[in-house]
């Protein structure tokens, strides 16, 4: 296997699934960037742009190929073939007519969520970003910025831990190398790494330290198109110098709810297991009698702001479901009303 595709993070996984080893030479590559029906690839032999095969191109938005992606390129290695199964995978409702769930970033294996130790630091906050996380399926670390500037940081430590059981918390000054050994810990020479967390927390500073300094460098390349005009390539997975890679897609940054009923319950583990112990099996832990969420409330076992992010993460979930759901059936009654005005059309001719 070649050191390219290894620094690209490839592992058995991936390999496991090629049904001929031959492909590994020029036709298995990693996506790094996605813009409209450009995909550029990097192969074992270098980096190219590609298009997608029209079977995938019919396919729906989340077969589609997306960054981090592994895939399959055709003979004259033009096409995008073939998405590898997915190891992760971050999606988004999509901002088009149909509201179709696209892609966002596969193949992560590490999220850092992360916050400063300041205002901006939420519990609910971490709580919607760790949900997410988990119904990707990938590994989260919470990592706590500006360390340096407040005396308390343990507290925000203790703060942070509450969100999840058996969560990571790492603390950093992200202007300062040297206290990002936590951080480094995470990142092994195979693992790609995202991040998520909201404006000014330091995640492009962590990145910069992380890739001391070489990421904006090598960020985006100019190049000469066919034209003879200059174009700018910018790639959105990075191999950082000191091994891993690094996904950094705008939607990460934004990252909404969609689809998350079941990750809910693996980051409030400890209310749907107090919720087992209600009187009644659809208890909503409002008002009920026999409630042992909110017993465990009074008791002062569980903060009320956790049971109050935890339903209100459950309504939104309930009503992305729902517009989903009535988007696409007047998707559909649009598409039957064309088609209808179709038929009356040549009835009339
Ligand atoms: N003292 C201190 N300052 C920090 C730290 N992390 C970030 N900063 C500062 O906070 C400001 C915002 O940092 P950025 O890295 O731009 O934040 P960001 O999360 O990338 O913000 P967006 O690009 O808007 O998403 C900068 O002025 C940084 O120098 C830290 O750990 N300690
Ligand atoms: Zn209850």
């Amino acid at each position: 296997m070649s050191d390219l595709l290894e620094s690209l993070g490839l592992v058995p996984f991936f390999i496991q699934q090629l049904p001929d080893l031959g492909l590994l030479q020029h036709r298995l590559g990693r996506v790094t960037s996605v813009q409209r029906s450009n995909y550029t690839v990097f192969t074992g032999s270098g980096e190219g742009r590609v298009e997608i095969a029209s079977g995938l191109r019919q396919s729906s938005a989340l077969d589609r190929p997306t960054v981090g992606d592994w895939v399959i390129l055709d003979e004259s290695l033009s096409r995008i073939e073939q998405v590898l199964e997915r190891k992760t995978l971050f999606k988004r409702i999509g901002a088009g007519t149909n509201h179709e769930i696209q892609p966002i970033a596969a193949n992560i294996d590490v999220l850092f969520i992360v916050s400063s130790c300041n205002e901006e630091f939420k519990e609910s906050r971490l709580e919607r970003y760790l949900t997410l996380c988990a119904e990707a399926g990938a590994m989260p670390v919470i990592v706590l910025t500006k360390a340096d500037l407040v005396d308390d940081v343990d507290d925000y430590v203790r703060r942070a831990r509450n969100t999840q059981a058996g969560i990571p918390v790492e603390t950093a000054n992200t202007l300062d190398a040297s206290t990002l050994d936590g951080v480094r810990s995470w990142i092994d020479k195979h693992s790609t790494v995202a991040l998520v967390g909201s404006s000014g927390v330091g995640k492009s500073t962590l990145v910069n330290t992380l890739a001391e300094q070489m990421l904006t460098a090598t960020n985006d390349i100019r190049e000469d198109d066919k034209k003879g005009r200059h174009t700018t390539t910018h790639r959105e997975l990075h191999i950082l110098p000191s091994g891993g890679l690094l996904v950094d897609v705008p939607g990460m940054r934004e990252l909404r709810v969609a689809d998350i009923d079941q990750s809910i319950g693996a980051v409030f583990e400890d209310i749907a297991k107090m919720a087992e112990e209600c009187r009644f099996a659809d208890c909503q832990h409002e008002t009920e009698p026999g409630c042992a969420v909110l017993q465990a409330i009074e008791e002062n076992k569980l903060d009320p702001r956790r049971l109050a992010n935890y339903k209100k993460l459950q309504r939104e979930n309930n009503l992305a479901t729902a517009t989903l759901a009535e988007k696409r059936a007047q998707g559909r009654a649009f598409a039957k009303a064309v088609k209808s005005g179709i038929d009356i059309k040549r009835k009339h001719r």
